[in-house]
Protein backbone atom coordinates (compact mmCIF):
# COMPACT_ATOMS: atom_id res chain seq x y z
CA UNK A 1 0.00 0.00 0.00
CA UNK A 2 1.42 3.36 -1.00
CA UNK A 3 2.44 6.15 1.50
CA UNK A 4 3.27 9.14 1.59
CA UNK A 5 6.49 11.12 3.07
CA UNK A 6 6.17 14.85 3.64
CA UNK A 7 9.51 16.87 4.89
CA UNK A 8 7.77 19.77 6.86
CA UNK A 9 9.01 23.20 6.78
CA UNK A 10 9.16 24.44 3.31
CA UNK A 11 7.30 27.92 2.71
CA UNK A 12 4.78 26.88 0.51
CA UNK A 13 3.95 29.87 -2.31
CA UNK A 14 2.88 29.85 -5.57
CA UNK A 15 -0.74 28.45 -7.96
CA UNK A 16 -2.26 25.58 -7.87
CA UNK A 17 -5.38 24.50 -10.21
CA UNK A 18 -8.72 23.37 -8.06
CA UNK A 19 -10.57 20.87 -9.43
CA UNK A 20 -14.23 19.83 -10.60
CA UNK A 21 -15.85 19.07 -7.57
CA UNK A 22 -16.30 15.49 -5.31
CA UNK A 23 -19.09 15.99 -4.03
CA UNK A 24 -21.12 17.68 -6.87
CA UNK A 25 -19.63 15.07 -9.90
CA UNK A 26 -20.81 12.36 -7.18
CA UNK A 27 -25.04 13.73 -7.76
CA UNK A 28 -24.58 15.27 -11.49
CA UNK A 29 -23.42 11.68 -12.86
CA UNK A 30 -26.73 9.88 -11.64
CA UNK A 31 -28.34 12.57 -13.70
CA UNK A 32 -27.71 10.51 -16.66
CA UNK A 33 -29.95 7.78 -15.41
CA UNK A 34 -32.78 10.23 -15.74
CA UNK A 35 -32.71 10.71 -19.98
CA UNK A 36 -32.35 8.29 -22.70
CA UNK A 37 -29.96 11.30 -24.11
CA UNK A 38 -26.29 11.44 -23.25
CA UNK A 39 -25.19 13.82 -20.77
CA UNK A 40 -21.88 15.30 -20.90
CA UNK A 41 -19.81 15.98 -17.89
CA UNK A 42 -16.32 18.62 -17.81
CA UNK A 43 -14.05 19.43 -15.44
CA UNK A 44 -14.47 16.03 -13.83
CA UNK A 45 -12.33 14.77 -11.13
CA UNK A 46 -9.98 11.74 -11.43
CA UNK A 47 -10.49 10.25 -8.41
CA UNK A 48 -10.98 7.01 -7.12
CA UNK A 49 -14.79 7.44 -5.78
CA UNK A 50 -15.79 8.68 -10.01
CA UNK A 51 -14.36 5.94 -11.44
CA UNK A 52 -16.53 3.41 -8.48
CA UNK A 53 -19.25 5.74 -9.35
CA UNK A 54 -18.72 5.09 -13.50
CA UNK A 55 -18.43 1.05 -12.98
CA UNK A 56 -22.12 1.86 -10.41
CA UNK A 57 -23.42 3.71 -13.58
CA UNK A 58 -22.13 0.48 -16.17
CA UNK A 59 -23.65 -1.95 -13.91
CA UNK A 60 -27.51 -0.29 -15.03
CA UNK A 61 -26.78 -0.84 -18.75
CA UNK A 62 -25.44 2.97 -18.85
CA UNK A 63 -22.73 3.53 -21.47
CA UNK A 64 -19.82 5.73 -20.35
CA UNK A 65 -17.03 7.32 -21.89
CA UNK A 66 -14.03 9.39 -20.98
CA UNK A 67 -12.61 11.53 -23.59
CA UNK A 68 -11.11 15.08 -23.99
CA UNK A 69 -8.20 15.36 -21.73
CA UNK A 70 -4.29 14.14 -21.99
CA UNK A 71 -3.01 12.36 -18.58
CA UNK A 72 -1.24 15.29 -17.76
CA UNK A 73 -4.61 17.31 -17.91
CA UNK A 74 -6.41 17.91 -14.74
CA UNK A 75 -10.20 17.16 -15.24
CA UNK A 76 -11.93 14.76 -17.67
CA UNK A 77 -14.91 14.84 -19.79
CA UNK A 78 -17.24 12.07 -19.25
CA UNK A 79 -20.08 11.51 -21.70
CA UNK A 80 -22.79 8.93 -19.89
CA UNK A 81 -25.70 7.57 -22.08
CA UNK A 82 -28.46 5.65 -20.90
CA UNK A 83 -30.97 4.61 -23.64
CA UNK A 84 -31.91 1.92 -21.88
CA UNK A 85 -31.58 0.97 -18.33
CA UNK A 86 -30.58 -2.77 -18.04
CA UNK A 87 -30.98 -3.23 -13.81
CA UNK A 88 -32.42 -1.31 -11.32
CA UNK A 89 -30.27 -2.85 -8.82
CA UNK A 90 -27.23 -1.13 -7.27
CA UNK A 91 -25.32 -4.44 -5.51
CA UNK A 92 -23.39 -4.56 -2.26
CA UNK A 93 -20.05 -4.88 -3.45
CA UNK A 94 -20.34 -1.41 -5.29
CA UNK A 95 -22.20 0.54 -2.42
CA UNK A 96 -20.37 -0.51 0.51
CA UNK A 97 -16.69 1.38 -1.27
CA UNK A 98 -18.74 4.33 -2.25
CA UNK A 99 -21.56 5.98 0.35
CA UNK A 100 -22.57 8.37 -2.33
CA UNK A 101 -24.11 5.16 -4.36
CA UNK A 102 -27.12 5.50 -2.33
CA UNK A 103 -27.84 8.63 -4.74
CA UNK A 104 -28.71 6.70 -7.63
CA UNK A 105 -32.14 5.53 -5.67
CA UNK A 106 -34.04 8.74 -6.15
CA UNK A 107 -32.79 8.97 -10.13
CA UNK A 108 -33.63 5.17 -10.67
CA UNK A 109 -36.60 5.35 -9.01
CA UNK A 110 -37.61 8.30 -11.40
CA UNK A 111 -36.81 6.71 -14.16
CA UNK A 112 -38.11 3.06 -13.95
CA UNK A 113 -40.47 2.90 -11.32
CA UNK A 114 -38.42 0.94 -8.99
CA UNK A 115 -34.93 0.61 -7.50
CA UNK A 116 -33.16 -1.69 -5.16
CA UNK A 117 -30.38 -0.53 -3.70
CA UNK A 118 -27.88 -1.53 -0.67
CA UNK A 119 -27.94 0.32 2.48
CA UNK A 120 -24.33 1.66 2.73
CA UNK A 121 -23.74 1.26 6.23
CA UNK A 122 -21.71 3.47 8.59
CA UNK A 123 -18.08 4.63 8.17
CA UNK A 124 -15.58 6.19 9.86
CA UNK A 125 -16.68 9.57 10.94
CA UNK A 126 -20.05 8.51 12.25
CA UNK A 127 -23.91 6.45 11.87
CA UNK A 128 -24.89 8.20 8.59
CA UNK A 129 -28.03 6.79 8.03
CA UNK A 130 -30.32 7.42 5.66
CA UNK A 131 -34.06 7.52 7.12
CA UNK A 132 -34.51 11.10 5.73
CA UNK A 133 -33.44 10.00 1.91
CA UNK A 134 -36.02 7.11 2.10
CA UNK A 135 -39.02 9.54 4.30
CA UNK A 136 -39.14 12.34 1.19
CA UNK A 137 -39.26 9.37 -1.31
CA UNK A 138 -42.62 8.07 0.26
CA UNK A 139 -43.91 11.68 0.65
CA UNK A 140 -43.38 11.60 -2.79
CA UNK A 141 -45.48 8.85 -3.31
CA UNK A 142 -42.72 5.85 -3.46
CA UNK A 143 -43.21 2.42 -1.30
CA UNK A 144 -40.02 1.52 0.65
CA UNK A 145 -39.29 -1.79 1.33
CA UNK A 146 -36.18 -2.92 3.89
CA UNK A 147 -34.89 -6.21 3.53
CA UNK A 148 -31.52 -8.38 3.70
CA UNK A 149 -29.73 -5.19 3.73
CA UNK A 150 -31.27 -3.75 0.65
CA UNK A 151 -33.49 -1.17 0.48
CA UNK A 152 -36.48 -1.77 -2.60
CA UNK A 153 -38.48 1.99 -3.74
CA UNK A 154 -41.69 1.04 -6.19
CA UNK A 155 -43.10 3.91 -7.47
CA UNK A 156 -47.00 2.59 -7.56
CA UNK A 157 -47.94 2.46 -11.14
CA UNK A 158 -44.62 3.54 -12.45
CA UNK A 159 -44.84 7.03 -11.64
CA UNK A 160 -43.99 9.07 -8.39
CA UNK A 161 -47.07 11.49 -8.12
CA UNK A 162 -45.28 13.95 -5.94
CA UNK A 163 -45.70 15.27 -2.60
CA UNK A 164 -43.95 17.51 0.20
CA UNK A 165 -41.64 16.83 2.67
CA UNK A 166 -40.10 18.98 5.33
CA UNK A 167 -36.38 17.56 6.14
CA UNK A 168 -36.25 17.67 10.17
CA UNK A 169 -32.56 18.17 9.82
CA UNK A 170 -30.49 19.11 6.99
CA UNK A 171 -29.28 16.53 4.97
CA UNK A 172 -27.38 17.28 1.68
CA UNK A 173 -27.95 13.84 0.17
CA UNK A 174 -30.89 13.67 0.72
CA UNK A 175 -32.19 16.64 -0.30
CA UNK A 176 -30.20 15.71 -3.76
CA UNK A 177 -31.88 12.05 -4.09
CA UNK A 178 -35.58 13.79 -3.76
CA UNK A 179 -34.31 16.23 -6.31
CA UNK A 180 -33.33 13.62 -8.61
CA UNK A 181 -36.76 11.57 -7.41
CA UNK A 182 -38.79 14.79 -8.09
CA UNK A 183 -38.19 15.89 -11.42
CA UNK A 184 -39.65 13.47 -13.54
CA UNK A 185 -42.97 13.02 -11.08
CA UNK A 186 -46.80 13.29 -12.49
CA UNK A 187 -47.18 16.18 -10.08
CA UNK A 188 -45.28 19.18 -8.03
CA UNK A 189 -43.57 18.50 -5.15
CA UNK A 190 -41.95 20.47 -2.35
CA UNK A 191 -39.10 20.48 -0.29
CA UNK A 192 -38.83 22.41 3.06
CA UNK A 193 -35.64 22.82 4.86
CA UNK A 194 -33.32 21.57 2.20
CA UNK A 195 -29.74 21.86 1.99
CA UNK A 196 -28.92 24.62 0.53
CA UNK A 197 -24.67 23.55 -0.22
CA UNK A 198 -23.21 25.09 -3.64
CA UNK A 199 -22.88 21.25 -4.56
CA UNK A 200 -26.79 21.22 -4.86
CA UNK A 201 -27.40 24.46 -6.44
CA UNK A 202 -25.01 22.64 -9.52
CA UNK A 203 -26.75 19.39 -9.22
CA UNK A 204 -30.60 21.84 -9.83
CA UNK A 205 -28.98 23.90 -12.70
CA UNK A 206 -27.78 20.70 -14.18
CA UNK A 207 -31.57 19.49 -13.77
CA UNK A 208 -32.55 22.44 -15.15
CA UNK A 209 -30.46 22.38 -18.20
CA UNK A 210 -32.07 19.11 -19.09
CA UNK A 211 -34.80 20.78 -18.87
CA UNK A 212 -36.43 19.99 -15.40
CA UNK A 213 -38.77 23.17 -14.23
CA UNK A 214 -37.09 24.38 -10.29
CA UNK A 215 -38.21 27.28 -8.57
CA UNK A 216 -36.48 28.30 -5.32
CA UNK A 217 -32.82 27.47 -6.03
CA UNK A 218 -30.16 27.85 -3.61
CA UNK A 219 -33.32 28.29 -1.03
CA UNK A 220 -34.15 25.85 1.75
CA UNK A 221 -37.86 25.72 -0.03
CA UNK A 222 -37.60 24.02 -3.17
CA UNK A 223 -40.59 23.40 -5.57
CA UNK A 224 -39.92 21.09 -8.47
CA UNK A 225 -43.13 20.55 -11.08
CA UNK A 226 -42.52 17.32 -12.63
CA UNK A 227 -42.08 16.80 -15.94
CA UNK A 228 -42.89 14.01 -18.38
CA UNK A 229 -38.98 13.72 -19.84
CA UNK A 230 -35.68 15.01 -19.36
CA UNK A 231 -33.28 15.80 -22.75
CA UNK A 232 -29.19 15.29 -22.66
CA UNK A 233 -26.98 18.22 -21.73
CA UNK A 234 -23.51 19.11 -21.44
CA UNK A 235 -22.49 21.07 -18.20
CA UNK A 236 -19.04 21.91 -16.22
CA UNK A 237 -18.92 20.51 -12.74
CA UNK A 238 -18.17 23.65 -10.48
CA UNK A 239 -14.65 23.86 -8.56
CA UNK A 240 -14.15 21.95 -5.64
CA UNK A 241 -14.34 23.98 -2.42
CA UNK A 242 -12.84 21.90 0.16
CA UNK A 243 -10.05 21.27 -1.89
CA UNK A 244 -9.36 25.06 -2.39
CA UNK A 245 -10.07 25.21 1.21
CA UNK A 246 -7.42 22.42 2.12
CA UNK A 247 -4.83 24.06 -0.04
CA UNK A 248 -5.35 27.26 1.64
CA UNK A 249 -4.51 25.62 5.05
CA UNK A 250 -1.65 23.74 3.42
CA UNK A 251 0.09 26.85 2.33
CA UNK A 252 -1.05 29.24 5.57
CA UNK A 253 0.40 26.51 7.77
CA UNK A 254 3.73 27.20 6.56
CA UNK A 255 3.43 31.25 6.47
CA UNK A 256 3.07 30.43 2.89
CA UNK A 257 0.61 32.13 0.02
CA UNK A 258 -1.21 30.30 -2.63
CA UNK A 259 -3.40 31.08 -5.46
CA UNK A 260 -6.29 28.68 -5.48
CA UNK A 261 -6.83 28.87 -9.87
CA UNK A 262 -10.28 28.14 -10.43
CA UNK A 263 -11.77 28.44 -7.43
CA UNK A 264 -14.78 30.13 -6.71
CA UNK A 265 -14.28 32.70 -3.52
CA UNK A 266 -18.55 32.85 -3.41
CA UNK A 267 -18.72 29.27 -2.65
CA UNK A 268 -16.46 29.77 -0.03
CA UNK A 269 -17.68 32.34 2.66
CA UNK A 270 -17.41 30.38 5.85
CA UNK A 271 -14.20 29.23 4.67
CA UNK A 272 -12.74 32.65 3.63
CA UNK A 273 -14.26 34.34 6.74
CA UNK A 274 -12.11 31.92 8.91
CA UNK A 275 -9.13 31.84 7.36
CA UNK A 276 -9.23 36.24 7.60
CA UNK A 277 -10.43 35.99 11.56
CA UNK A 278 -6.81 33.50 11.75
CA UNK A 279 -4.99 36.62 10.22
CA UNK A 280 -4.89 35.51 6.74
CA UNK A 281 -5.10 37.35 3.43
CA UNK A 282 -7.92 36.80 1.84
CA UNK A 283 -8.02 38.02 -2.13
CA UNK A 284 -11.01 36.71 -4.51
CA UNK A 285 -11.08 37.37 -8.22
CA UNK A 286 -12.83 35.93 -10.67
CA UNK A 287 -10.18 33.67 -12.00
CA UNK A 288 -9.65 32.46 -8.17
CA UNK A 289 -8.46 32.85 -4.72
CA UNK A 290 -5.30 33.99 -3.11
CA UNK A 291 -4.81 33.05 0.26
CA UNK A 292 -1.98 34.64 2.22
CA UNK A 293 -0.46 34.05 5.90
CA UNK A 294 2.07 37.34 6.40
CA UNK A 295 2.01 37.39 10.04
CA UNK A 296 1.15 35.63 13.73
CA UNK A 297 -2.08 33.28 13.29
CA UNK A 298 -4.59 33.73 15.69
CA UNK A 299 -6.74 31.42 17.91
CA UNK A 300 -10.64 31.64 16.90
CA UNK A 301 -13.79 29.80 18.06
CA UNK A 302 -14.91 27.62 15.12
CA UNK A 303 -18.29 25.77 14.79
CA UNK A 304 -19.42 23.26 11.52
CA UNK A 305 -23.19 23.83 10.50
CA UNK A 306 -24.95 23.28 7.14
CA UNK A 307 -24.52 25.88 4.32
CA UNK A 308 -23.98 28.38 4.49
CA UNK A 309 -22.33 27.74 8.00
CA UNK A 310 -18.65 26.01 7.90
CA UNK A 311 -18.25 23.35 6.35
CA UNK A 312 -17.67 19.96 8.60
CA UNK A 313 -15.36 18.55 5.59
CA UNK A 314 -13.10 21.80 6.79
CA UNK A 315 -12.62 21.09 10.26
CA UNK A 316 -10.26 18.71 10.62
CA UNK A 317 -7.83 20.98 7.80
CA UNK A 318 -8.95 24.29 9.93
CA UNK A 319 -8.06 22.47 12.97
CA UNK A 320 -4.44 21.46 11.92
CA UNK A 321 -3.54 25.26 11.28
CA UNK A 322 -4.97 26.29 14.11
CA UNK A 323 -2.42 24.09 15.89
CA UNK A 324 0.32 26.69 14.84
CA UNK A 325 -2.04 29.85 16.21
CA UNK A 326 -1.09 31.99 19.07
CA UNK A 327 -3.55 30.41 21.78
CA UNK A 328 -6.23 28.37 22.61
CA UNK A 329 -8.96 27.66 19.48
CA UNK A 330 -12.65 25.62 20.15
CA UNK A 331 -13.93 23.70 17.40
CA UNK A 332 -17.40 22.51 17.19
CA UNK A 333 -18.52 19.66 15.49
CA UNK A 334 -22.06 19.58 15.27
CA UNK A 335 -22.68 17.49 11.89
CA UNK A 336 -21.02 14.64 12.11
CA UNK A 337 -21.07 12.69 15.93
CA UNK A 338 -17.55 10.96 14.98
CA UNK A 339 -15.54 13.37 13.41
CA UNK A 340 -12.17 13.56 15.32
CA UNK A 341 -10.25 11.13 14.25
CA UNK A 342 -7.90 13.40 13.13
CA UNK A 343 -6.71 14.15 16.86
CA UNK A 344 -5.42 11.02 18.02
CA UNK A 345 -2.62 11.12 15.03
CA UNK A 346 -2.06 15.10 15.85
CA UNK A 347 -1.28 14.59 18.94
CA UNK A 348 1.61 11.42 18.16
CA UNK A 349 2.96 15.08 15.95
CA UNK A 350 3.09 17.01 18.97
CA UNK A 351 -0.56 18.56 19.41
CA UNK A 352 -2.04 20.02 22.11
CA UNK A 353 -5.89 18.85 21.88
CA UNK A 354 -8.61 17.59 23.89
CA UNK A 355 -11.19 16.23 22.97
CA UNK A 356 -15.16 16.48 24.98
CA UNK A 357 -18.17 15.21 23.18
CA UNK A 358 -18.38 16.99 20.45
CA UNK A 359 -16.01 20.05 21.15
CA UNK A 360 -12.16 19.89 20.38
CA UNK A 361 -10.05 22.56 22.33
CA UNK A 362 -6.60 23.59 20.41
CA UNK A 363 -3.58 24.89 22.16
CA UNK A 364 -1.73 26.59 20.18
CA UNK A 365 0.98 27.06 18.69
CA UNK A 366 2.49 23.39 18.87
CA UNK A 367 6.12 22.34 17.99
CA UNK A 368 5.10 19.98 15.73
CA UNK A 369 7.41 17.31 14.87
CA UNK A 370 7.26 14.70 11.97
CA UNK A 371 6.04 10.83 12.33
CA UNK A 372 4.55 7.98 11.24
CA UNK A 373 0.62 8.58 11.23
CA UNK A 374 -2.40 6.95 9.88
CA UNK A 375 -4.99 8.62 8.04
CA UNK A 376 -8.82 7.51 8.65
CA UNK A 377 -10.81 9.62 6.52
CA UNK A 378 -10.66 11.46 3.78
CA UNK A 379 -10.32 14.98 5.49
CA UNK A 380 -8.42 13.54 8.33
CA UNK A 381 -6.12 12.30 6.22
CA UNK A 382 -5.65 15.99 5.01
CA UNK A 383 -5.17 17.16 8.17
CA UNK A 384 -2.18 15.05 9.01
CA UNK A 385 -0.35 16.35 5.82
CA UNK A 386 -0.98 19.66 6.55
CA UNK A 387 0.19 19.34 9.80
CA UNK A 388 2.96 17.92 8.48
CA UNK A 389 4.29 20.35 6.22
CA UNK A 390 4.59 22.36 9.30
CA UNK A 391 6.55 19.69 11.21
CA UNK A 392 10.47 19.71 12.07
CA UNK A 393 11.61 16.94 9.85
CA UNK A 394 9.64 13.41 8.59
CA UNK A 395 5.96 12.80 8.37
CA UNK A 396 4.96 9.34 7.14
CA UNK A 397 1.08 8.85 6.27
CA UNK A 398 -0.42 5.75 5.44
CA UNK A 399 -3.46 4.42 4.15
CA UNK A 400 -3.90 7.38 2.26
CA UNK A 401 -6.26 5.71 -0.30
CA UNK A 402 -8.39 7.84 1.28
CA UNK A 403 -6.61 11.07 -0.10
CA UNK A 404 -6.97 9.39 -3.66
CA UNK A 405 -11.42 9.15 -2.88
CA UNK A 406 -11.13 12.91 -3.11
CA UNK A 407 -7.80 14.84 -3.43
CA UNK A 408 -7.06 14.81 -7.52
CA UNK A 409 -3.51 14.32 -7.95
CA UNK A 410 -2.26 15.72 -4.32
CA UNK A 411 1.48 15.64 -4.49
CA UNK A 412 1.32 17.49 -7.88
CA UNK A 413 -0.23 20.04 -6.94
CA UNK A 414 1.19 19.98 -3.40
CA UNK A 415 4.93 20.22 -5.23
CA UNK A 416 3.56 23.22 -7.69
CA UNK A 417 3.60 25.57 -4.46
CA UNK A 418 6.88 23.79 -3.04
CA UNK A 419 6.49 21.30 -0.66
CA UNK A 420 8.32 18.19 -0.52
CA UNK A 421 6.29 15.05 -0.80
CA UNK A 422 6.68 12.01 -1.90
CA UNK A 423 4.58 8.59 -2.77
CA UNK A 424 6.34 5.76 -2.42
CA UNK A 425 5.22 1.79 -2.19
CA UNK A 426 4.98 0.43 1.33
CA UNK A 427 7.66 -2.37 2.43
C1 LIG B 1 -20.89 12.89 -1.34
C2 LIG B 1 -21.23 14.07 -0.49
O1 LIG B 1 -21.78 15.05 -0.96
N1 LIG B 1 -20.85 14.01 0.79
C3 LIG B 1 -21.10 15.14 1.66
C4 LIG B 1 -22.51 15.06 2.17
O2 LIG B 1 -22.66 13.82 2.84
P1 LIG B 1 -24.12 13.32 3.21
O3 LIG B 1 -25.07 13.72 2.15
O4 LIG B 1 -24.00 11.88 3.56
O5 LIG B 1 -24.39 14.15 4.53
P2 LIG B 1 -25.78 14.70 5.08
O6 LIG B 1 -25.89 16.16 4.79
O7 LIG B 1 -26.86 13.82 4.61
O8 LIG B 1 -25.61 14.50 6.65
C5 LIG B 1 -25.88 15.53 7.58
C6 LIG B 1 -26.35 14.93 8.88
O9 LIG B 1 -27.62 14.36 8.68
C7 LIG B 1 -27.66 13.03 9.16
N2 LIG B 1 -28.57 12.26 8.30
C8 LIG B 1 -28.41 12.29 6.96
C9 LIG B 1 -29.25 11.56 6.14
C10 LIG B 1 -30.27 10.81 6.72
O10 LIG B 1 -31.06 10.15 6.05
N3 LIG B 1 -30.40 10.80 8.08
C11 LIG B 1 -29.58 11.51 8.90
O11 LIG B 1 -29.73 11.51 10.12
C12 LIG B 1 -26.20 12.58 9.04
O12 LIG B 1 -25.92 11.46 9.87
C13 LIG B 1 -25.46 13.82 9.44
O13 LIG B 1 -25.42 13.93 10.84
O14 LIG B 1 -22.75 16.15 3.06
C14 LIG B 1 -21.91 16.12 4.23
C15 LIG B 1 -22.33 17.29 5.11
O15 LIG B 1 -22.04 18.49 4.49
C16 LIG B 1 -20.45 16.18 3.83
O16 LIG B 1 -19.64 16.00 4.97
C17 LIG B 1 -20.11 15.09 2.81
O17 LIG B 1 -18.83 15.33 2.29
C1 LIG C 1 -17.26 12.89 4.01
C2 LIG C 1 -16.92 13.16 2.75
O1 LIG C 1 -17.33 12.47 1.66
P1 LIG C 1 -18.32 11.22 1.53
O2 LIG C 1 -19.68 11.72 1.84
O3 LIG C 1 -18.16 10.86 0.09
O4 LIG C 1 -17.82 10.19 2.50
C3 LIG C 1 -16.02 14.30 2.41
O5 LIG C 1 -15.95 14.65 1.22
O6 LIG C 1 -15.36 14.84 3.31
Amino acid sequence: MDKLIIKGGNRLSGSLPISGAKNSALTLIPCALLTEEPLTLRNLPRLADIDGFQHLMNQFGVTTSVQGSRPEDFGRVMTLEAPRITSNVAPYDLVRKMRASILVLGPLLARTGEATVSLPGGCAIGNRPIDLHLKALEAFGAEIELAAGYVKATAPGGKLPGGEYDFPVVSVGATENALMAAVLASGTSRLFNAAREPEIVDLCNLLVAMGAKIDGIGSSDITIHGVKRLHGATYKVMADRIEAGSYACAAAITGGEVYLEGANGEDMGATLHALRNIGCEVESDAGGVRVAANGPLKPVNLSTAPYPGLATDMQAQLMSLLLKAEGTSVLNETIFENRFMHVPELRRMGADIEVSGRTAVVKGPASLTGAAVMATDLRASMSLIIAALAAEGETEVRRIYHLDRGYERLEEKLKLIGADIERVGDD
